[in-house]
């Protein structure tokens, strides 16, 4: 549904995105995350053909990113909403339903029901107005005006309350679950974590992790062993009337269960703990912090074209 092939926008000879290549899949959720400056919104712009790529290409439901098709196909969600603050949430979406020839009556169901979905009251207020989260659901309104298969949100619940942000992170995911294809970028980990299918890690300007959530645990996350015995074993704190232990390999275990038999006792549980996204984020910035800062110093090789 959407290929992006070696992106690269640069900004007076700073590269912002550099060599980007990712595909997402009809249906898919697809999270962007990185630290501030990573190039999130920078891709997510191209995507969405707001700006133009300095090189490397991108396609949306077949449709170069910029090509007038791609817009009926695609809603976009900015970081800061720039809306019409003198005019009513309905009047500003009945003004894009037409800009996107959405007919007058389609317009006005679709906007009903959009909003009642949202939870949206006061529709007559004007939207300078309006609270920050009733403003956010008016942008969302606005990016679904014409049912586009594929949305692209930038930090789709930025600066809400936790009511709020939980109410559009659902509602969010009720889209992908109605299959719209949806790219969005956040901040909060866990809320990537519970609705993205894949999900993309960059850090200054580079992908430097993508895959689902198992791969990504896999190749840069770790697992801890919990390990109970029923006797004391070296570096076991006594919990609850029996003792804990956390290592990281498989090995270790077995060698508390034979330091456990040895002292008459043996292991009463073990439980498995994976890295959680926020972890498998640190690890995977760290590693590409110590490439980059290898690299520059010439220890590393550059990435190829
Ligand atoms: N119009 C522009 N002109 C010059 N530099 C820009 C422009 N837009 C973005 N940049 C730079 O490109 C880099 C990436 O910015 P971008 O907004 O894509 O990051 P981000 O990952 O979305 O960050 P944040 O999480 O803070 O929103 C930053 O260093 C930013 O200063």
């Amino acid at each position: 549904m959407i290929e992006a092939r070696d992106l690269r926008k640069e900004y007076g000879g700073f590269a912002a995105v550099e060599g980007s290549t990712f595909s997402v899949e009809a249906g898919e959720v697809f999270g962007v995350i990185g630290p501030n400056g990573a190039g999130k919104t920078t891709t997510l712009k191209m995507l969405a053909g707001l700006i133009e790529p300095t090189s490397g290409s991108v396609s949306v439901a077949g449709y170069e990113a910029g090509e007038t098709e791609m817009r009926y196909q695609l809603g976009f969600l900015p970081e800061e909403s720039p809306l019409y603050e003198e005019m009513t949430a309905r009047t500003y979406l009945h003004f894009f339903a037409d800009l996107y020839d959405v007919p007058e009556d389609t317009a006005a169901r679709r906007i009903h029901e959009t909003l009642d979905e949202l939870d949206l009251e006061h529709r007559d207020r004007q939207i300078g107005d309006m609270s920050k989260g009733m403003k956010r659901k008016v942008a969302i309104a606005r990016s679904l005006i014409n049912d586009p298969d594929v949305l692209i949100y930038d930090e789709p619940a930025s600066g809400l309350d936790p009511l709020t942000t939980n109410y559009i992170i659902e509602f969010t995911s009720r889209l992908a679950e109605e299959g719209k294809t949806i790219v969005f970028s956040a901040h909060n980990l866990f809320h990537v974590e519970s609705i993205c299918d894949r999900v993309a890690i960059m850090s200054e300007g580079e992908i430097v992790a993508k895959g689902d959530l198992e791969q990504l645990q896999e190749e840069h996350g770790e697992t801890t062993y919990h390990v109970y015995t029923t006797v004391e074993v070296p570096d076991s704190v006594a919990k609850n009337g029996r003792y804990h232990r956390a290592v990281e390999t498989m090995a270790e275990v077995e060698s508390i269960r034979e330091s456990a038999q040895q002292a008459g006792g043996s292991v009463a549980d073990i439980r498995t703990k994976e890295s959680s996204l926020e972890e498998v984020f640190l690890n995977v910035a760290e590693d590409g912090r110590e490439t980059r800062r290898r690299r520059r110093q010439g220890a590393e090789p550059e990435p190829e074209a």
